[in-house]
């Protein structure tokens, strides 16, 4: 079947009984600028709320077989939920990856230009996506797992840099992320943190840096951002979300423990969730994945000042 909607104009899309699907959508000239969307058939009964929800998967920038479809069991979990929500749309984002050439199943060729990206290379991919999706989504949540919630974190200070047709989300999930890459690296001495990050970023320590500042570069940004830390993450340890939250509250948001309902709800809030799980059971069980979405989708995250959207 085909519909008009003005950001995919007569792409082809399937149905289930809850939704409608618009799946390999390219918004980018590589094999990798592919997003799914899914639109929910109940829609926000207040279209003024009407959100839409990006999901960018981790893998550590290179792992091929953790993608857009990693999203998939948690939307199936949010589609069965009974109670109204405000999700207007649900996008899963491919983008392109580091070389993995020692990868045991699919190890990366030196001439797939999907597969031997660096920074910011993986990041103007999101960028390209978002601008895709302004006309439909130009209102939503920016979600990120592992190096997904780096990249999301990093996307949402470029775009409160104003670039054009592009607005920053109004409110960012970053689940199990890394926001500081050298103390990733210094952390963790099983040398495959060294070999993913100068994947992705090259052997200067110094692009780390700049990387890593350009995370928590929200001075300017009127939206509430929630990250979500695992007790149990083996592979990216809490110190990364903690250190991410100080960095906010320094630049003036406020520390919340509960949702921002219970305050005046103006924006520029930080709240860290504990959870208990490990690091890829987060999307691979989609339980949490799935709470985490509800959570940040009550309209209470959404700050409801007119200014959060510009
Ligand atoms: N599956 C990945 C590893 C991975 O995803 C990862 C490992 C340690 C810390 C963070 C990770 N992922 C972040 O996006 C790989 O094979 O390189």
């Amino acid at each position: 079947m085909t519909e008009q909607i003005s950001c995919f104009p007569s792409a082809e899309y399937h149905e289930s009984s809850s939704a409608r699907y618009w799946n390999d959508v390219p918004y980018g000239s590589t094999r990798l600028n592919l997003l799914d969307i899914c639109v929910p058939k109940r829609q926000p009964e207040d279209a003024s709320q009407a959100i839409w929800l990006v999901y960018i998967h981790g893998g550590a920038w290179r792992d091929p077989l953790i993608d857009r479809k990693s999203f998939k069991t948690a939307l199936d979990m949010l589609l069965e939920d009974d109670q109204p929500h405000n999700i207007a749309g649900f996008v899963s984002v491919d983008y392109r990856l580091s070389p993995y050439p020692s990868h045991p199943i699919l190890p990366s060729s030196p001439s797939d230009d999907s597969r031997n990206s660096q920074h910011p290379e993986h990041l103007d991919d999101i960028l390209g996506a978002l601008l895709f999706l302004s006309t439909e989504a130009g209102r939503y949540i920016l979600c990120g797992h592992s190096c997904g919630a780096t990249l999301a974190m990093q996307a949402t200070a470029l775009l409160n840099g104003g670039r054009r047709g592009t607005r920053p989300p109004v409110a960012l999930l970053g689940m199990e992320g890394i926001y500081d890459l050298n103390a990733l690296v210094a952390k963790h001495s099983h040398p495959a943190y060294r070999e993913f990050i100068t994947g992705a970023f090259g052997e200067d320590e110094g692009t780390w840096i700049t990387a890593s500042q350009l995370c928590c570069e929200l001075q300017k940004w009127q939206g509430n951002a929630l990250l979500i830390h695992s007790i149990n993450d083996e592979l990216v340890d809490m110190q990364q979300t903690d250190s991410a939250v100080e960095k906010l509250v320094i630049q003036g948001f406020t520390r919340t423990t509960a949702a921002p309902s219970s305050v005046k709800n103006d924006g520029r809030r930080v709240s860290k969730i504990v959870i208990d799980c490990m690091h890829d059971e987060v999307w691979e069980q989609g339980t949490e994945l799935a709470k985490a979405i509800r959570s940040v989708t009550d309209e209470s995250w959404i700050p409801n000042t007119s200014s959060a959207t510009c």
